[in-house]
């Protein structure tokens, strides 16, 4: 039998009913991202991609349509999914380690040995080594939203889902963080669904691109990333990532009729 992808939409439509209206968010939207595959989507403000975000972690129904994750309709939230949102929301009461440990003590309302050993190490791994008994408030942006890593990837997540997670860091952090999450997707590889309004961000990290058109968010264009890896610094300034770039932006600033 064939493996079924990590994640699917299939047909999807989304509506919204708010007050002065029905919005309709997403519709037919149709693509798959195959397990350890990184997938960076791309559209303009309000066409859905935080909404593609919420179906997969089971934070909202469907209206029309399917989304499943490894063959399976998603119904609620699930251990093999974590999320990192632009935000970290960490405890501010709470040590860097504790907030890793949450959501062990969330689930079982208590953290064991293993568990604090697990949190030191992906601590460990996110550059953070050192700081386990601060409190977030005495970390920077970045350092924080490295936390924010760390408690995605603390239950061993299969698919990582990032919600613009850079995006309120400085430029040169920015790019910082996202080498050191290809380094960390190399020693954890993960399944990734990874939502941006940088094309730069897309490219450099992305094996795949999807855009989508203005609301009601229609994936535009599916395209394989045409860089080799392990990707660096150097890759950023490579013609081809230069060619490529100006693909996406002339499909995002005049995006084809959905
Ligand atoms: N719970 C909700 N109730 C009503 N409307 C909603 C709800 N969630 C999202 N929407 C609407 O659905 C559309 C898509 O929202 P979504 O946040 O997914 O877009 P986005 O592409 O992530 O936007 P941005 O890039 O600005 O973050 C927007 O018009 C938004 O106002």
């Amino acid at each position: 039998m064939q493996t079924p992808p990590a994640i699917s939409f299939q047909d999807l439509g989304q509506c919204f009913e708010t007050r002065s209206g029905r919005i309709e968010a997403l519709r037919g939207v149709e693509f798959d991202v195959v397990r350890h595959e990184f997938v960076a989507v791309l559209g303009p403000s309000g066409c859905g991609k935080s909404t593609l975000l919420r179906l997969i972690a089971g934070l909202l129904e469907p209206t029309s349509g399917r989304v499943e994750v490894f063959g399976s309709s998603v119904k609620e939230p699930r251990d093999d999914v974590g999320i990192v949102f632009q935000k970290p929301t960490l405890l501010p009461w709470a040590t860097i380690e504790d907030n890793v440990c949450f959501p062990a003590r969330h689930k079982r309302g208590r953290v064991g040995a293993n568990e604090r050993t697990r949190a030191r190490d992906l601590l460990d791994m996110v550059g953070l080594k050192g700081f386990e008994k601060r409190l977030p408030n005495e970390l920077s942006g970045g350092m924080q939203q490295r936390v924010g890593i760390a408690r995605a990837l603390f239950m061993r997540p299969d698919i990582l889902l990032m919600d613009e997670p850079f995006s309120a860091l400085d430029a040169l952090t920015r790019e910082e963080m996202g080498l050191e999450l290809l380094r960390i997707w190399e020693a954890e590889p993960k399944t990734v669904l990874f939502i941006t309004h940088s094309i730069s961000e897309a490219v450099l990290l992305a094996d795949r691109v999807i855009v989508m058109s203005a609301r009601p968010g229609r994936v535009i264009e599916d395209i394989k990333v045409p860089l080799p890896r392990p990707r660096g610094l150097e890759t950023s300034n490579a013609q081809v990532m230069n060619d490529f770039s100006a693909h996406l932006r002339s499909l995002l600033v005049a995006p084809r009729a959905a």
